[in-house]
């Protein structure tokens, strides 16, 4: 089967990781630094359940609620991770306006979505609780899952590909195609 082609974009707050959620997939490394993004587009080829996917990862700039979404965000994106950081409240109410204006850009009732609650490592200064998290992506029918791109772990067992590797089942799912889930953490 010839792979397919598959573009992602990662939106969120400013600072909550979302380059070093991308970093972390496709190079296997996590920067400490803190270094703002404008626009950084990552290519990499993965394979999930024997189908190999040729994959643009759009790490955006940090959005805000003032943040006009460039136009093409609605054009030639097939799915979105959208990322939030535990430890920042701003965050997480930000999430639900770019995925408002998200759905009022594509005009679509649904879009597919993976939810990621950032930095999960930092446990003494959680301010979103799980449920929160749950609760919102449930709202939405749209995946939850809290991750920590220092530790490359990913809720229980899983590590940062499988956000990408669930957002390309959900992408599957979303054309109407069965996939098989998947319950350890992907090496590719
Ligand atoms: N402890 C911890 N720190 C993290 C984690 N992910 C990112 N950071 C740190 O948070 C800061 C911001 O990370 P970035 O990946 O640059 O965040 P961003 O969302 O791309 O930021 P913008 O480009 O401004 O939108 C950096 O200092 C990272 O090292 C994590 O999972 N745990």
């Amino acid at each position: 089967m010839p792979p397919k082609q598959r573009k992602i974009a990662i939106m969120g707050y400013r600072s909550v990781g979302k380059s070093s959620l991308s970093i972390q997939f496709v190079e296997g490394q996590f920067v400490d630094s803190y270094d703002p993004t404008i626009e950084n587009t990552f290519v990499k080829t993965t394979k999930v359940n024997n189908q190999e996917y040729d994959l643009k990862l759009v790490d955006t700039a940090g959005q805000d609620e003032y943040s006009i979404l460039p136009t093409q965000y609605s054009m030639d994106i097939h799915g979105y991770v959208l990322v939030y950081s535990i430890t920042s409240p701003k965050s997480f109410e930000i999430i639900q306006i770019i995925y408002d204006k998200l759905l009022d850009m594509t005009g679509k009732v649904h879009v597919p979505v993976v939810l990621v609650g950032n930095k999960k490592d930092l446990h003494m200064d959680r301010v979103v609780t799980q449920e929160e998290g749950k609760r919102l992506a449930d709202s939405w029918k749209a995946v939850f899952l809290e991750a920590s791109a220092k530790q490359n772990e990913v809720t229980s067992k899983k590590c940062v590909a499988d956000i990408f590797h669930t957002m390309l089942m959900e992408i599957e799912k979303a054309n109407g195609n069965t996939v098989q889930e998947n319950n350890k953490c992907s090496i590719s």
